[in-house]
Order: C-alpha cells, then sequence, then structure tokens
C-alpha cells in the first residue's frame, strides 16, 4: 500500500481527498489504497506544468526525444514487473498484459516518426523569401485515461504531447491507480524534468477539478461516450481550448459468403471476446447471412464461444479471457444479456458470473433477429448481438443504424462485395477479414458519430498535439519594383 501517490512538479506526496482503492477483479483482494488530489492539489499540478512548459518546450526536440526513449528502455527492463501490476489491477492475463507493455515501449519510436512527418518542418522557395510551415506545442494538456488499456491508452497521448513540447497533467482512471503510480516513476527515472509530467489520482471529483480549470490548454481524453460527451460540452465555447475524444463503439461485424468457416469464427471470436470484451473496438453486433452457409458460421462460433477459456491471468496454460475489471461489470454483463432476452432475443450461449465477488464472465450471445427497440448502448464486455440478414444492404444500413462509429468488419471472400461495403459503412475503421480489434499504433484511430470528435489518435495524435504556424520569411526587406495603387514613395 501507498500513501505517496501523487505526483506534481517533481515531488511525491499524498492526496488531500478522499481514500480510494482499486481491487484485483480476479481474486477480490486489495491492490493498492490512496487519498486522492483535491481542487488544491489539481490546481498545484497545472501551475508546476504552466512553469515548467517554457523551458520544455524550447529544448531541442531531440533532448525531449531521449527522455522518451530512455523510458521506453525502462519499459523494457520492467516489462514483466508492470505487466504483473496491470495483470493484478484489470484481471487480464499476462500474456495480453505483456502485449501492452509492449504496445508502449514502441509508442516512442512511432510518435518520433509521426512527428515528424506530420508535424515536421516544410520550407518552399518564393520570390525574394521563404514560406515555412513549422508547429508549435499548445501548451499544459490534461490526459485522461480508462481502464482497460490503463499503461497502452494514456501513453498514447502522453509520448506525443511530451515530444511534440507539451506538459502534461495525467488523470488515471481511478480502477487502475497503481499502473499509472508505476509507469510515472519511470518517467522520473527517465530523467523527466520537474512540472513537464505530473500526476493526479482521483475519482470522478478530480477529474471535473482538472477539466474544469483554466490554465489547462487541452485535453485528451479516452474514455466513454457519457463522459466525453460531458466534456465536450464543458469545453463549448472555448474554441481556445483542444479537445481530443477517443469514445467507445456498438461496432458492427457483417458475415457473408466465407468458405473458411473456422477462420471466419476465429475473426469473430478475437473481435468480440478479446480483453473480456472490454476493447473500444470490439465487435458488439454481428450480421450474419440467414441459410445454411450462415447457419454453418454460426453454430461454429456457438460451440467455440461455449469453449473458450476464462480464468485467472497467472493460469497455466493462460485463458484467453481473463476477469472483467470489476464484479459490477460482470454482473452488468449478466444483466445486459437477461435485459436482451426480455426485449425478445433469443440466447445462443448464456452470459454466466462465476461467483459475485469476482469479475469472471463468460461470454454470451444472444440472436436479436427482427427484435425492434435493441438500446445503442456499447455494452463494453463479452457480449455479442446477432442478427440474421438476407441482403446484404439491409446488413449495411442497419450497420450503419448507431450514433457510434468506430470500428466495423467484413468477413467475405470476395473484394467487391468488401469494396461496396467500405464504400456505405461509416466508421473509422474498416476492416477486410481480419478482427476489428488490435489497431495498429502506426495508423490513426478514431471514430466518427458518437465515438470521437474527429481527433484521430494513435499515429494522428501528432496532429492534436501541436498547432501549425506559417511563416513568410526574408532575410532583407526590399521595396517592390511596382507599387500598389494609390501609395506614394
Ligand atoms: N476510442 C477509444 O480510443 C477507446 C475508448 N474506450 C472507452 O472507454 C470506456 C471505458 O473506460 P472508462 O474508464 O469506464 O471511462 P470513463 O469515461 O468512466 O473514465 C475515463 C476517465 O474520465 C474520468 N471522468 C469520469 N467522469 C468525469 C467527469 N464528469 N469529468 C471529468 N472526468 C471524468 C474518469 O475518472 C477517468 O479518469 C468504454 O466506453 C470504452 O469504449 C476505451 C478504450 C479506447
Ligand atoms: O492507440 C494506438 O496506438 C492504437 C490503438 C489501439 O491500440 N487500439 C486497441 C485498443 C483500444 C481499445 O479498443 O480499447 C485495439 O484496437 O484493439
Amino acid at each position: 500500500m501507498s500513501s505517496s501517490v501523487q505526483f506534481i512538479d517533481g515531488c511525491w506526496s499524498a492526496g488531500k481527498g478522499k481514500t480510494f482503492s482499486s481491487i484485483d477483479p480476479a481474486r477480490n483482494t486489495a491492490v493498492w489504497s490512496g487519498e486522492s488530489a483535491d481542487d488544491s492539489q489539481v490546481e498545484s499540478a497545472v501551475i508546476a506544468a504552466r512553469k515548467a512548459f517554457p523551458e520544455w518546450s524550447t529544448r531541442s526536440f531531440d533532448e525531449r526525444l531521449a527522455i522518451c526513449q530512455r523510458f521506453s528502455e525502462l519499459l523494457g527492463e520492467n516489462k514483466e514487473d508492470l505487466a504483473r501490476v496491470m495483470a493484478e489491477e484489470t484481471g487480464k492475463p499476462l500474456w495480453e498484459t505483456r502485449t501492452e507493455v509492449g504496445a508502449m515501449i514502441g509508442k516512442v519510436a512511432i510518435s518520433e516518426r509521426a512527428y515528424k512527418e506530420r508535424t515536421g518542418t516544410v520550407e518552399n522557395e518564393m520570390p525574394g523569401a521563404k514560406a515555412f510551415i513549422r508547429h508549435k506545442p499548445h501548451g499544459v494538456v490534461a490526459v485522461y485515461g480508462p481502464y482497460n488499456f490503463p499503461g497502452h491508452l494514456p501513453n498514447g497521448h502522453i509520448v506525443p504531447a511530451l515530444i511534440a513540447g507539451n506538459t502534461v497533467v495525467f488523470k488515471p482512471s481511478e480502477l487502475t491507480p497503481k499502473v499509472a503510480e508505476f509507469t510515472v516513476k519511470l518517467w522520473e527515472k527517465a530523467g523527466i524534468p520537474a512540472g513537464v509530467l505530473n500526476l493526479v489520482q482521483g475519482e470522478v471529483d478530480t477529474g471535473k477539478a482538472l477539466s474544469a480549470h483554466p490554465q489547462i490548454d487541452g485535453l485528451y481524453f479516452t474514455g466513454s461516450s457519457n463522459t466525453g460527451h460531458l466534456l465536450h460540452k464543458q469545453f463549448g465555447g472555448r474554441p481556445d481550448k483542444i479537445l481530443a475524444l477517443e469514445m467507445g463503439g456498438n461496432n458492427p461485424l457483417i458475415v457473408t459468403n466465407v468458405s473458411d468457416v473456422d477462420a471466419a469464427v476465429h475473426n469473430i471470436v478475437q473481435s468480440a471476446y478479446i480483453t473480456s470484451g472490454q476493447r473500444c473496438t470490439c465487435a458488439r453486433r454481428l450480421f450474419i447471412e440467414a441459410g445454411e452457409k450462415g447457419q454453418a458460421v454460426l453454430d461454429r462460433l456457438v460451440e467455440v464461444t461455449k469453449n473458450i477459456v476464462v480464468d485467472d491471468y497467472e493460469a497455466e496454460p493462460q485463458p484467453f479471457m481473463g476477469a472483467m475489471i470489476s464484479a459490477k461489470a460482470a454482473a452488468g454483463m449478466v444483466d445486459a444479456h437477461n435485459e436482451l432476452v426480455r426485449l425478445g432475443g433469443k440466447s445462443l450461449v448464456k452470459s454466466t458470473h462465476r461467483d459475485t465477488q469476482t469479475g469472471f464472465v463468460t461470454p454470451g450471445i444472444v440472436d436479436v433477429t427482427g427484435v425492434d427497440n435493441i438500446p445503442d448502448e456499447e455494452y463494453f464486455g463479452p457480449l455479442l448481438k446477432v442478427y440474421r440478414f438476407t441482403k446484404l444492404d439491409d446488413a449495411i444500413k442497419e450497420a450503419n443504424n448507431t450514433r457510434y462509429g468506430l470500428s466495423a468488419g467484413i468477413l467475405c471472400d470476395d473484394e467487391e462485395t468488401y469494396r461496396y461495403f467500405f464504400k456505405h459503412i461509416r466508421a473509422g475503421i474498416v476492416n477486410w477479414n481480419k478482427p476489428i480489434t488490435g489497431a495498429s499504433s502506426a495508423a490513426p484511430f478514431g471514430g466518427i458519430g458518437a465515438s470521437g470528435n474527429h481527433r484521430a489518435s494513435a499515429y494522428y495524435a501528432a496532429d492534436y498535439c501541436s498547432y501549425p504556424v506559417a511563416s513568410v520569411e526574408a532575410e532583407n526587406q526590399s521595396m517592390p519594383e511596382i507599387l500598389a495603387p494609390g501609395l506614394k514613395f
């Protein structure tokens, strides 16, 4: 247990707000406990970041990058310990948390490339002068992270923000404070100067205090659509502040005319149930063609889903799914399953909460074909709704019938069908014969509609971490050969 949990202006200190804790959802044991940052500590963190900004932003790019590279090396050296902390706090199996640390390590090199490619310097000759495009950091930015990737997703904002010269106040998910503390200690070890990266731990009150602080210049948020929409309202009328929102989805996956049934089922399972369905990119709605071919896919999916191994993060052999983030979240999945059945859906695979004290829940499938009033909600867990269709156009129309627009995919043998789907589907990630999860850090990552606000992250995070400055520059001034009308010299 730790008490110095806030990192403000280069110093660790205890929070002055109320106590909160994190629980290992696989074992129902306490992992971490500490006091939250109160308003005065959020204020100190923002002021420290403001004070550190002039020096950090005017350092050379290479100096800033060197610290990020050292952080990346330290992640490598501490990979196993960090993966274990992630597993304890989230319930995710170790194979998966190791992958998450790997993604964090890779983020630095990718962000360096993205910075140079998307926000580097461009020089053009013009008569008697040169035209430049350069980029400057915004200033103090707040970074909010979700619990499902407590390392990788906030890291996807923090690294490009720091590389670009911003200073950061990081507010992690209250469900994963230990991962945040571990990570920020590595930044400290990497030599991040005082005030450049600050950590304020706490629950929603801490988040509210930070987002409302008048001295932040921007906020980079990954989390639920509800919170994202609240932040968007809060930032209304503030065009001077940059807001990047990465939110949830109600993502569709269409299956039509596939010859390799097992390969299709594997792609469905990877799309719907990886991370116990706790990825914003997970498939929530599966459209399967009516008839024998579709039935063969569905039957095999039901069979494979029933056999998915759900177990402790340390179990050997490793399970595909670990516990969900909390016992409450797992119970919520069973409730959501029952609600779909109450609305008229047919349960094909029942979601079962293993016990009321842990987050273990088995993956579920409900056939909701022809059922009206299915809520357009993101059930953030391993629950898949099935829709049978006869015409592809109807499936695409229904797939688009959502306020969200994060990821979408089609599993089909012929390219023409994919091209048609691509043209008509609305989403920020559109895949063919691949899972719709597992988005690359080397590509833009974001959604439309209620999934985001057109400020895609991952490779495009560079875009919201600085603003462009256009300059026309001449070493000497000279009089033009022809004066504008009405001027006399
Ligand atoms: N599109 C994307 O890139 C991703 C989106 N997500 C989404 O994140 C969600 C799961 O993450 P959660 O941690 O539950 O999200 P959340 O919205 O509950 O929390 C995210 C952060 O916002 C803070 N917060 C909550 N209410 C606030 C308020 N009123 N004012 C200021 N701050 C507030 C929380 O303390 C936390 O730090 C899912 O909906 C998922 O789809 C998750 C991963 C990736
Ligand atoms: O941010 C990046 O570097 C790439 C995006 C990414 O890692 N996406 C993951 C997880 C995000 C989520 O769904 O919670 C994915 O697409 O699986």
